[in-house]
């Protein structure tokens, strides 16, 4: 166990135990900091069902890099499910797998509520750790420091802290007393599409579908993905616009939707299953959420989905907030845990970051709704692939970049904008020649002339 000099005595209050907040409790007591986390829920090592999440998420590079700061890393991809590539669902039912990259660039699918466990169980590990459930932050006095949650025996515990770090998700409690801060920047966007899980069964013991890979059904407006789970079945996201979750009111509407959109999936749910499954649950929203600065004095600090909740379009919420961790670990490194330093340099280095994973979601959402089927789809990952291939210190696909890099996001975009003209450029110029060339050749060598006119060819017909 690292031990600085000097931070045991400093009290972290880590206000939220979900994933960003789990895995940055163990960042600060493996540091040797007091760490005090606060969850609203109750324990969920003690809970039976979670509800309203996504039951399970795509873990990447930068994820798994800050998993491995702590440790963690090993234990949480041995029970994560490898997908090497994406596979096409089109409507006819033809599949089409499209790698994620070489042999090594592979994404997992992981347990949302198995990763929580496991990062919670990991925090508690450290003596300097304490874990308090069913404690909801309802209060916080940026002058004193001193914080108030209610438990849910309607009792109230007021505490202080050296640091407050609001890791209560997309809608931040914390975040709410930024807000009464002059120059705190905020917006929120719903987007028209909500999400709604729905289950693929084992089938003979064994997963329905092939297992290895990030089921995929675009259909512009509507799209389904299926990523698999340790016990052989997969989890369904079905994204849709909410007008349209509202139209399907029936067991028969909910068969004739799938049976137009996603044909071949309907014999893998079940028809019955399919029915029950869609109406266990109302469709979710997805929300958008930027912010800025993330700090405020030594005071406070935003981490995860209180500072940028993004929509899921990239698979990078959960690994942009733990890259968050890993880079505030960092700068305690840097600056030798000076928060006067490290709090104004995260909010630096982030906000740029966690904005530019925001847009590109959103991007991808825009560019998914608008015109990706499975021909385009397709398309477009294989015009990735061989442009990568032909100059593959120059174009490198935006998913390979966000996927399986720790490249600044902000990097990315830029970088990103800059291929796009080189791609443009170099169609246009394809463009050009040919037509040059095409010009070029009929001078060079004129059509011979029809031995008959045009209006011979009638007659002679
Ligand atoms: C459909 C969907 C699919 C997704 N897929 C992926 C994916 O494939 N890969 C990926 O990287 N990300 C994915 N994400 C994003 C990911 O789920 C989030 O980015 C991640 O959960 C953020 O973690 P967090 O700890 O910041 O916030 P949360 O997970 O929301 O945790 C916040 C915690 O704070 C607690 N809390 C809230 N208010 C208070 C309060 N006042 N006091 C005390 N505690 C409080 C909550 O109970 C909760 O436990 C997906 C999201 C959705 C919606
Ligand atoms: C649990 O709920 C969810 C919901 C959405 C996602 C995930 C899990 C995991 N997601 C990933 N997206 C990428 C990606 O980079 N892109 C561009 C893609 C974006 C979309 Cl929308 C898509 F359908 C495929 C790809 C793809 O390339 O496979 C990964 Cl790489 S992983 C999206």
């Amino acid at each position: 166990m690292e031990r600085k000099v000097g931070v045991n005595n400093v009290k972290i209050a880590v206000v939220g135990g979900g994933l960003v907040g789990a895995l940055n409790a163990c960042f600060f007591a493996k540091r040797g900091f007091q760490v005090e986390l606060y969850e609203s829920r109750e324990d969920i090592r003690r809970a039976t069902v979670v509800k309203g999440r996504s039951i399970n998420l795509a873990l990447s590079h930068r994820g798994r890099e800050a998993l491995k700061a702590v440790g963690m890393e090993d234990k949480i991809v041995s029970k994560g499910i490898p997908m090497h590539a994406r596979m096409i669902h089109s409507p006819s039912g033809k599949r089409s797998p499209i790698p994620y990259g070489k042999k090594g660039q592979y994404i997992l699918s992981v347990d949302r509520a198995n990763l929580n466990k496991e990062l919670l169980s990991a925090a508690e590990t450290y003596p300097s750790a304490k874990m308090n459930f069913e404690h909801k932050l309802v209060d916080w006095n940026l002058e004193s420091g001193s914080m108030t949650f209610l438990r849910n025996d309607g009792s109230t515990k007021v505490t202080t802290c050296d640091l407050t770090v609001g890791c209560d998700g997309a809608f931040s409690a914390v975040r709410k007393h930024f807000m009464r801060q002059s120059r705190f920047n905020y917006s929120q966007t719903y987007i028209p599409h909500g999400y709604m899980e729905l289950t693929i069964p084992p089938k003979h013991g064994d997963f329905a579908m092939e297992p290895n890979f990030l089921h995929i059904w675009p259909r512009n407006t509507f799209m389904m993905i299926a990523l698999p789970n340790l016990d052989m079945t997969f989890t369904c996201t079905l994204f849709m616009p909410f007008e349209d979750f509202e139209k399907i009111t029936t067991g028969d509407e909910v068969l004739e939707f799938f049976q137009r959109y996603f044909p071949d999936s309907i014999p893998l749910f079940g028809e019955e299953a399919l029915k029950q499954d869609y109406f266990r649950l109302p469709a979710q929203a997805m929300v958008s959420v930027k912010c800025s600065p993330y700090h405020i004095g030594t005071a406070c600090v935003l981490m995860g989905d209180a500072a940028h909740a993004v929509v899921p379009f990239y698979g990078q919420g959960m690994n942009a907030g733990f890259e968050d961790c890993i880079v505030f670990d960092e700068l305690l490194d840097q600056y030798n845990c000076d928060f006067s330093i490290c709090l104004p340099e995260f909010t630096r280095l982030r906000v740029p970051d966690d904005h530019a994973i925001a847009d590109l979601a959103m991007y991808n959402y825009i560019e998914m709704r608008a015109h990706v089927n499975s021909k385009w789809f397709l398309f477009r990952k294989h015009l990735d692939m061989i442009l990568h291939y032909m100059m593959p210190n120059t174009i490198i696909p935006l998913y390979t970049m966000v996927t399986f890099t720790r490249t600044r996001y902000h990097e990315i975009v830029k970088r990103w904008q800059w291929q796009n003209k080189v791609i443009n450029r170099g169609l246009f110029l394809c463009g050009v020649s040919s037509v040059l060339g095409g010009t070029y050749l009929l001078i060079k060598h004129p059509p011979c002339t029809p031995s008959i006119k045009l209006d011979q060819l009638w007659n002679w017909a």
